[in-house]
């Protein structure tokens, strides 16, 4: 096994992060169970050309706009549930956040055809793989990483039979929603050369969507809820920025719109502290393809490179007092300081997810239903809370 580096630089660490010709992906192979997908162990090229297929559905706020409506009742369903469970006992937020970011990952990407128990199913089962990210890859009985495989299999399974299912509507012309979900998308798209997607390729990139979207959203909910708990006066301000947009909808308006989404500048900077104070325990990890010297020092080929977004997210140096949690460090948009603020990563691999995963956070964070109780003692018992239904003034 080869050495590795962590880089400790801003400047030297977005030059890792830009430059795929010379640094490819490279994470444990218990990081990529679930994720191995046409993304993947590519060349740059081919690489380019999926996330140009694949990801133009998801990104933007405006190619999201259709998926609001059913994106807010997915939210107010499961905020319904918490508090409704809430009241017999404590539940425990990260799996409650869990299962939502999921439903909305399923229903953009599958649509609305499938139960309940499929995604209670998928989610038991990304459970175990999650559980193997940071464990040794002996494919053993009795191992984190042999369950984790027989876990993938399973996934596959279940996906491989909704793609099957789907193409057997469409080909009997059965097809029933007017707003096409992802698994239509990748069935039908072609790239210049008139190359459709394999169907192994359509799995694996459904799979990899749900699994690296699930969990990240997941935890920025949690913590979100978690420090508007802790900072009343931060919740006040956003409720009130809320109700102040409320104000204004027009009685014939019954959903969320976009156009209220961008008014909730307040709202943008709670989600902006939260994504740069959270902690993600895995690094980026990149390989160097070939000799390469940053800041006079050579990385020889094949060696590892680690970069920690918590470096620059808790630097005093780009964020005055950084374990403080302040949304209104974003007042004067200059926080970012030259790129020291990347939640979602940099250059070719940003995070395809980033506008779905603030369209959730808008609306988990919305304060109709806000936490009374917050014992925070996370990880351990996955952050056990009382959801409390509560009505706006
Ligand atoms: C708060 C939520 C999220 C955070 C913080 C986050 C973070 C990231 C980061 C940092 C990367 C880049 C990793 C690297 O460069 O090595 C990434 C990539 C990725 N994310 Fe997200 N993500 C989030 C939500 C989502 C969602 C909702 C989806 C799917 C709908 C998603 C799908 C992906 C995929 C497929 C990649 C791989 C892209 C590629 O290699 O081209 N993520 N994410």
């Amino acid at each position: 096994m080869k050495p590795g580096i962590v880089v400790h630089t801003l400047e030297a660490s977005r030059k890792v992060l830009s430059d795929e010709n010379k640094f490819k992906l490279a994470y444990p192979e218990t990081h990529l169970i679930a994720t191995q997908s046409p993304l993947i162990n590519v060349s740059s090229e081919e690489h380019k050309r999926f996330r140009r297929l694949i990801t133009t559905p998801i990104l933007g706020y405006n190619s999201l706009a259709k998926f609001l409506d059913p994106i807010e009742s997915i939210v107010i369903e499961s905020l319904e549930e918490m508090a409704s469970r809430s009241t017999k006992q404590p539940v425990m937020l990260i799996k409650e956040t869990m299962a939502l970011s999921l439903r909305v990952i399923v229903h953009i990407f599958i649509g609305s055809y499938h139960h309940h128990n499929t995604i209670q199913k998928v989610q038991h089962l990304f459970g175990a793989i999650d559980e193997a990210s940071f464990s040794w890859p002996i494919n053993f009985p009795g191992f984190p990483y042999y369950k984790a495989l027989k876990n993938r299999k399973k996934v596959e399974e279940i996906v491989k039979s909704i793609v099957e299912e789907r193409k057997l509507m469409i080909k009997n012309g059965s097809e029933v929603t007017e707003k096409k979900d992802l698994v239509d998308i990748l069935l039908e798209v072609e790239d210049v050369d008139g190359r459709k997607l394999k169907d192994e390729d359509i799995v694996n990139m459904l799979m990899a969507f749900s699994f690296a979207g699930h969990l990240t959203t997941a935890t920025a909910l949690m913590w979100s809820m978690v420090y508007l708990t802790k900072n009343t006066l931060v919740l006040k301000k956003v409720k009130e920025e809320q109700e102040e947009i409320l104000k204004s909808r027009p009685s014939s308006q019954k959903h969320l719109s976009m156009e209220e989404i961008k008014k909730m500048v307040y709202l943008t900077k709670v989600i902006n502290e939260v994504l740069r104070i959270i902690q993600w325990a895995i690094p980026f990890c990149r390989k160097a393809t070939t000799d390469v010297e940053i800041n006079g020092y050579i990385i020889p080929k094949g060696w590892s490179v680690f970069i920690w977004q918590r470096d620059y997210h808790r630097s005093p140096e780009y964020f005055p007092n950084p374990e403080e949690f302040n949304p209104s460090r974003w007042d004067n948009n200059d926080n970012t300081k030259g790129g020291a603020f990347f939640p979602f990563g940099v250059g070719t691999r940003i995070c395809p997810g980033r506008d779905l995963s603030k369209i959730e956070m808008f609306e988990q964070i919305n304060p109709e239903c806000p936490l009374s109780y917050m014992p925070a003692p996370m990880p351990k018992d996955n952050c056990l809370g009382k959801v409390t239904k509560v009505t706006m003034e």
